[in-house]
């Protein structure tokens, strides 16, 4: 194993050494009882030929029986410690695999396969944990059990001794030949299986789209090649181990079976007494199972090593969108003020900007809409303006302070979001709508419905406010989602509320209500309405109109519609969309 992969391995450890070390410990005292023993039978042989009495015989029989049932209890105990260490280490990478994905910005997941993210977090995990837990205990007890054993059969008889164990150097070298072979076998393994876990993640969550274009056939064909590449996988790697394994074992027992042949003509010869010859063979007999074990524990070494790549290739991403290593307090109250100073942004790879220069400054308690056509950068802005995409320094201030210069936490709670996709969790409506403020009370939760309009709608459900959503419970329509999404901003209670096409699934009446609802009041918000409903938007105090990632026009709706331009052109088409329907 290469020497970072076992800093690694030390690294996972580490909090847990004391435990490990008892576990170590406690395996070693093991094997010293386990090389003390057969001396005590090789002795009592030799009493029984020597015709000791009976008395004498008996005691040794009990102290025997007395140490091996010491010796079941210590190696339970060392079992429990180390296998313990492999199952903290992994609830520890868990947790850590969870806590640092929860670091990484929205971009990182667009472009990683969640199938392949889930198999890393869990399957990966899991094969350290084996690693841990049976790999070291087996590896420290072949260690020990060859440390202890050998030397103490060779003061019996060198000859014998070198005879019996005259395979093991085969043994090794099998394993050194086989170990990379079995590695990258294993590593083939596991992308096979992350291509399978992501396939049926992809499938699951757009099954509607594969029954509206009839592609179940297609996705029958997809599944069954990754799930044959699998297979062959599986099957290679089975090869290879169902070649080695057996082998390892059988040069195991080869080495008893010399010991047999050779220790009976060293008997006949006088050259070795019974006794003798029965400790070798109870020695011989204890190295057999940890030399015919190694096969499994080389496999779990394997697995192990690419686990650890795999799982560090996740630990070792570096979040782009951090908090500033020495980050301004947001000065309280906020009021909401926020400003656009030559904003620009190209999101990687792509050659035009989808940001460009974009300048503005919106007023605390302000409603500003932003219009504009497909793929013109609205999301994009709304995206940079609570820092969801890694913008430039001293390009987005909120009330005149660089957000790149705040911590996130500040910056996020002081703006409330509602993207395009609302997403809500398989709970009830209510903890959806109280995520943002877990403590929120009834009141507080049928305030913000009302203001999205959708305490009706929760009224009508029979289980009202407890209703589950999602995946275990009734479906939402898009609109009653994105309201409901929007009622969980606002209970958020925060200066600034970003609605990003927020409401393209409530009709138009109701949208301009929701409005209206949001911008009266004494305590107003500043507002980012994104939206391709003109009439809403057509509402707000001021419109900036986007295109190709600029602000082309600004002003308010009066004034745009009476100026030539792309503004003009918007209402118009909307205009007839409206005499049309
Ligand atoms: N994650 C991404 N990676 C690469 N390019 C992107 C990404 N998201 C958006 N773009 C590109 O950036 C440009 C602006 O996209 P954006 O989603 O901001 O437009 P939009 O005005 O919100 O469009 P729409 O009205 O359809 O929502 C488009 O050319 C789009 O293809």
């Amino acid at each position: 194993m290469a020497y970072s992969r076992i800093q690694k391995l030390a690294s996972y450890i580490r909090p847990h050494w004391k435990q490990s070390t008892t576990g170590i410990v406690a395996l070693l005292a093991v094997n010293a009882l386990g090389v003390y023993i057969p001396l005590l039978i090789r002795n009592g042989v030799n009493d029984l030929e020597n015709a000791i009495d009976l008395s004498q015989i008996t005691g040794q029989v009990l102290l025997i029986l007395g140490l091996a049932s010491v010796m079941w209890v210590i190696r339970m105990i060392s079992r429990i410690l180390i296998f313990g260490v492999g199952r903290q280490v992994e609830f520890d990478l868990k947790q850590n695999i969870f806590e640092h994905l929860l670091t990484l910005e929205p971009s990182y997941f667009s472009n990683s396969r969640i199938g392949d993210l889930i198999n890393r977090a869990t399957s990966d995990v899991d094969n350290i944990r084996r690693l841990l837990g049976f790999a070291i205990l087996s590896l420290a007890n072949t260690v020990f059990a060859y440390g202890l054993t050998l030397p103490v059969m060779l003061t019996i008889n060198v000859k014998l001794t070198l005879f019996s164990i005259s395979v093991y150097p085969v043994m090794l070298i099998l394993v050194q030949v086989f170990s990379d072979k079995l590695r990258d076998q294993q590593m083939e393994v596991q992308e096979k299986l992350s291509n399978v876990s992501d396939l049926i993640q992809e499938d699951m969550s757009g099954i509607s789209l594969i029954k509206i274009y009839a592609q179940e056939e297609n996705e029958q064909r997809a599944f069954e090649r990754y799930n044959q590449e699998l297979f062959s996988a599986n099957l290679s790697l089975a090869k290879t181990r169902n070649f080695l394994f057996p082998v390892l074992g059988g040069l195991a027992s080869l080495s008893l079976l010399i010991l047999l042949a050779v220790g009976d003509r060293s008997i006949a010869q006088g050259e070795l007494n019974v006794g003798d010859f029965v400790a070798l063979v109870l020695y011989i007999d204890r190295l057999v199972f940890p030399t015919a074990l190694l096969g499994f524990t080389i496999t779990s070494y394997q697995r192990g090593e690419v686990s650890i790549d795999r799982i560090e290739a996740i630990l070792n991403v570096q979040p782009k969108i951090h908090d500033h290593p020495d980050p301004i307090p947001l000065s309280t109250p906020v009021r909401g003020w926020l400003t656009a100073r030559d904003l620009s942004y190209s999101y990687p790879g792509d050659q035009t900007p989808a940001l460009d220069r974009v300048n503005f400054t919106i007023k605390p308690g302000e409603t500003v809409a932003i219009v504009g056509p497909i793929g013109a950068g609205k999301s994009t802005l709304a995206n940079a303006l609570p820092r969801l995409l890694d913008i430039d320094i001293d390009s987005v201030f909120l009330d005149g302070q660089d957000i790149t210069q705040l911590r996130l936490s500040q910056l996020r709670n002081a703006i409330a979001y509602v993207p395009q996709e609302s997403f809500l969790f398989s709970t009830t409506i209510r903890e959806n709508i109280r995520y943002g403020n877990p403590i929120a009370d009834a009141y507080q939760i049928e305030t913000a419905a009302k203001l999205a309009q959708i305490q009706g709608e929760i009224l009508n459900f029979p289980q009202q406010y407890d209703t589950i959503v999602g995946e275990r419970g009734i479906t939402l329509s898009g609109g009653q989602r994105q309201r409901t999404a929007l009622a969980r901003a606002l209970l958020v209670d925060a200066p600034v509320l970003i609605l990003d096409d927020a409401l393209s699934s409530v009709d138009n009446q109701t949208a301009t209500d929701i409005l209206q609802n949001l911008t009266t009041g004494t305590q107003r918000k500043t507002v980012v309405f994104i939206s391709h409903q003109m009439s809403a938007a057509a509402k707000a105090d001021r419109i900036l109109v986007m295109d190709r990632g600029r602000i082309v026009q600004e002003g308010t709706h009066a004034e745009l519609v009476q100026e030539k331009g792309l503004y003009q052109s918007l209402w118009n088409q909307h205009q007839l969309e409206e005499l049309l329907i």
